[in-house]
């Protein structure tokens, strides 16, 4: 067991990221975590990350924040698909072929948003994700991603 994010287990190379690179220092820094079949992650929006109208967060920060989980998720499930537990080796790294974002709800600034990814399957190198966020116990995005893994040799 660790107490540890995914993103704590990227190899250096691939720990700069905006989204999810614990060594970006000027990046958003997101942790995900395991929560049985579902992965979690939450995150406070900065107040400068208003949308397009004020006291209320901007889609582009949601898309990305939907699209950092669900690729540290695909990590995570290829490591656990192979028999690893974290931490037992390094975290492939999966980089997004395609992502689709449903705008359902405006999403409230000021507010813990919570995001839930499921995988719904995985292929040799790609898998899918399926993530809801929320903020206040309602879903106000969807989002379902194709991540795709990137060759060792890359
Ligand atoms: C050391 C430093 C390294 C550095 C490398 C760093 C790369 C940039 C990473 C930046 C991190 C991000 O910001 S990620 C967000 C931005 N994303 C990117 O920049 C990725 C750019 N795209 C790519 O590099 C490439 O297109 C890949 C790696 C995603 C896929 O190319 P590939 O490796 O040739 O894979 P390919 O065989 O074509 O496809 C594998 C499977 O995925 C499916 N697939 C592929 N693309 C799509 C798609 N758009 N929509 C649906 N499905 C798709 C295929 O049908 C196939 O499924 P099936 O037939 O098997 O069922």
């Amino acid at each position: 067991m660790t107490d540890k994010a995914f993103q704590d287990f990227y190899p250096d190379e691939f720990a700069h990221c905006y989204g999810c690179g614990r060594l970006n220092e000027a990046g958003l820094q997101i942790k995900s975590y395991w929560d049985g079949e579902e992965s979690v992650c939450r995150y406070t929006p900065e107040p400068f990350f208003t949308g397009g109208f004020p006291g209320y967060f901007y889609g582009g920060l949601i898309s990305s924040l939907i699209d950092c989980h669900s690729a540290a998720t695909a990590s995570a499930a290829k490591l656990r698909a192979d028999g690893f537990a974290l931490g037992e080796k390094p975290l492939s790294r999966f980089v997004t072929a395609s992502l689709k974002i449903d705008f359902l709800k405006p999403t409230p600034m000021g507010k813990i948003i919570d995001l839930r990814s499921r995988v719904l399957e995985i292929k040799s190198r790609k898998i899918i994700v399926s993530t809801t966020l929320s903020a206040e116990d309602e879903i106000r995005a969807k989002g379902e991603a194709i991540m795709v893994q990137l060759p060792e040799n890359r």
